[in-house]
């Protein structure tokens, strides 16, 4: 009797948006090498607010860059709602930044030339597809822009700019949005507007966001904090407050060699 192949078991489900393993990377070689992370093992599950921290140097850029699949890692993992990616192309890569990463910058990065509306549209163009018009008409209402969709960002305050970023970094409705000090360039009343923008993607959408900000008060937004030292985990923090990130932040500066100082 021939038996029939039994089908596949179903890809068991992942609740991890991002997830990184032993990540590590290392610029330079010999004697000069720099460890910018050094065995990072993190995981961002789906529909959670996590902001990185750290003291200056202390690899969050790089975990931002190698998290993007903008560079690979010197060894170790990035999974992708459960999907390893670490070794795809650059073309593959290229597709996963526009299509399953959604970007926060501090200087917003939005096309000068394009009205709010078209600089929402742009990834899904990128991508080689055709706007959703009533999606992008709701995430400008999410933003709170429904009324300043025409305008080219020039005729936008700093807030507003950043809102018609985040309604970008929505539209491919991706797994992760990866906000690099989303609030660096705001006065500190539309910075509390804006990080609660992120927080209601979270909580409204479902959306998950990883956040590198070196502001405690920004960082009590997330649901959890993650400290990095010299390329590598230095702790973990849920439910923060921003005493409490402040009181650990200054902590972790104890932790860092300071270079010696020559008279
Ligand atoms: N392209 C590069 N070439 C060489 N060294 C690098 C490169 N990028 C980062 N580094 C080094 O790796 C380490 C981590 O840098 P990274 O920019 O990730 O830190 P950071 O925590 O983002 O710092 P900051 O808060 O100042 O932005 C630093 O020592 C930095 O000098």
């Amino acid at each position: 009797m021939t038996r029939l192949p039994l089908p596949a078991p179903p890809a068991a489900p992942t609740t991890n948006a991002l997830e990184v393993r032993a990540l590590t990377r290392t610029y330079g070689e010999g004697a000069g090498a720099v460890a910018a992370l050094a065995g990072v093992d993190l995981a961002f599950p789906r529909g959670t607010f996590t902001a990185v921290m750290g003291p200056s140097g202390s690899g969050k850029s790089t975990f931002l860059t190698l998290a993007a699949g903008l560079e690979p890692p010197t060894s170790g993992r990035v999974l992708i709602e459960g999907e390893d990616v670490t070794d795809w192309d650059e073309e593959a890569r290229t597709r996963l930044r526009r299509e399953r990463v959604g970007f926060v910058f501090q200087a917003f990065h939005l096309m000068p030339y394009l009205t709010a509306v078209q600089n929402v549209e742009l990834p899904v163009r990128l991508a080689g597809g055709r706007p959703n018009r009533a999606r992008v008409a709701a995430l400008l209402e999410h933003v709170g822009l429904a009324d300043r969709a025409r305008n080219l960002p020039a005729a936008l305050s700093g807030g507003q700019q950043q809102r018609v970023a985040i309604a970008r970094a929505l539209v491919t409705d991706p797994a992760v949005v990866l906000a690099d000090e989303p609030t660096g360039a705001l006065d500190s009343r539309t910075a509390g507007s804006v990080l609660a923008l992120l927080r209601a993607c979270v909580d409204a959408l479902g959306q998950t966001v990883v956040m590198v900000t070196h502001d405690p008060v920004a960082a009590a937004f997330a649901d959890t904090v993650v400290f990095l030292v010299d390329g590598r985990l230095a702790g973990r923090m849920d439910r923060p407050t921003a005493e409490a990130v402040a009181g650990q932040m200054a902590r972790l500066d104890e932790l860092v060699p300071h270079e010696a100082v020559t008279v």
